[in-house]
């Protein structure tokens, strides 16, 4: 649905030049929900606006749909947009607006007549959940309620793409995750593709089926959800996701780490289940495999793009005898592993 070939951007003048992407390819594939992460600067809203044409690529090409945005002209810079809206996290209504007025306004500057922007804007009101709520001004609506209207309204031209630029980043948590619910819903409902980003880890770990994570103007990682964030490989995803998945040690755990085992030391192990592991109860086989002396730290089961994923972080005798039974475990049940440490 868009594509990112080689996308350079740079801000300032020629002289002094500053390069807010750098060499961008990236792919969204048409009816996914695609997340994009990064620190702060790092890019995300740059390569947004260059999807619907807000910011103009110094470098490379931006295809929207088979049209390479570059080349428009201001019509069709405005069919753009109507193929690709937006919403934003202040929501951005106009306050003189009712709800309706505002979410006929896109049909009204695209030159629809009355009858058939109130056949338009009514649907979208049921759709947002917002049927009683059509005359009211955004100062008589909640945050949650200014953004189905702000979904409404960017979904009143039927465009194929939209567009996320921190949707619900000044909602509370139980506001976000009912306005998730409803992005989730129009993706299903209406085979809308979504392109959003965030610093919210969660909204992607919810509803993102994709994600790209960027950083310094270049895309260091992409592809499933559920992949990235359960085998982080780039540092910054590691850090990024790091207060989001898994299972983070205990202080007093890190601090007494050692690499290398002393006689007598326990093995810290953090074992992974995701897929079929996930739903067996292997770690009462582990405990009766290994003869008991198993303690279990932490662990956690979460659901990243709807599949489960859980961590477990053990410790048991790193002695050669328990250590060639717990690998002969792993080895025949597909556990997936890693070795953190020793601990006295
Ligand atoms: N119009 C501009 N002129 C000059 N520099 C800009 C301009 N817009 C953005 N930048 C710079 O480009 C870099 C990327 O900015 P961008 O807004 O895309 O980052 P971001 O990842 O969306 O950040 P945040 O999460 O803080 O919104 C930043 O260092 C920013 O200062």
């Amino acid at each position: 649905m868009v594509t990112f070939e080689g996308v350079t951007k740079r801000y300032g003048d020629a002289a002094n030049p500053f390069v807010a992407l750098d060499g961008v390819d990236m792919t969204v594939g048409r009816g996914a929900i695609t997340g994009i992460i990064g620190r702060s600067g790092a890019g995300k809203s740059t390569l947004i606006r260059l999807v619907n044409g807000l910011e103009k690529a110094s470098d490379g090409r931006v295809v929207v749909d088979g049209t390479e945005v570059g080349q428009l002209n201001e019509t069709g810079l405005r069919g753009l947009r109507r193929e690709v809206g937006m919403i934003f996290q202040h929501f951005n209504l106009l306050s003189s607006r009712t709800a309706f007025d505002n979410i006929a306004l896109p049909l009204e500057i695209a030159g629809f007549d009355p009858a058939a922007i109130k056949a338009k804007v009514v649907p979208l009101l049921d759709l947002v959940g917002l049927g009683d709520k059509s005359a009211s001004y955004p100062s008589e609506l909640s945050g949650g309620q200014k953004q189905r209207v702000g979904i409404a309204r960017a979904l009143a031209t039927s465009p194929k793409l939209l567009l996320s630029d921190e949707a619900t980043s000044a909602l509370d948590p139980e506001t976000t995750q009912s306005i998730l619910a409803l992005l989730k819903q129009i993706n299903a409902e209406l085979g809308l593709t979504v392109l959003l980003i965030t610093h919210e880890m969660e909204v992607v770990k919810t509803i993102a089926s994709h994600v790209a994570v960027i950083d310094k103007g270049r895309i260091v990682e992409q592809g499933p959800t559920f992949d990235i964030f359960t085998a982080p490989r780039h540092e910054t995803t590691r850090i990024l996701l790091s207060s989001t998945v898994g299972t983070n040690l205990p202080e007093w755990l890190r601090t007494g780490l050692k690499a290398a085992p002393s006689a007598g030391d326990r093995i810290l192990v953090r074992l992974t289940f995701f897929g079929a592991t996930a739903f067996q109860p292997l770690t009462a086989q582990l405990v009766t495999e290994i003869g008991g002396n198993v303690n279990i730290l932490a662990g956690a089961i979460e659901e990243i793009a709807g599949e489960p994923f859980g961590t477990l972080v053990v410790a048991y005798p790193a002695t050669p005898d328990v250590l060639a039974r717990a690998d002969r475990f792993y080895a025949a049940t597909g556990l997936s592993t890693e070795v953190l440490g020793y601990v006295a």
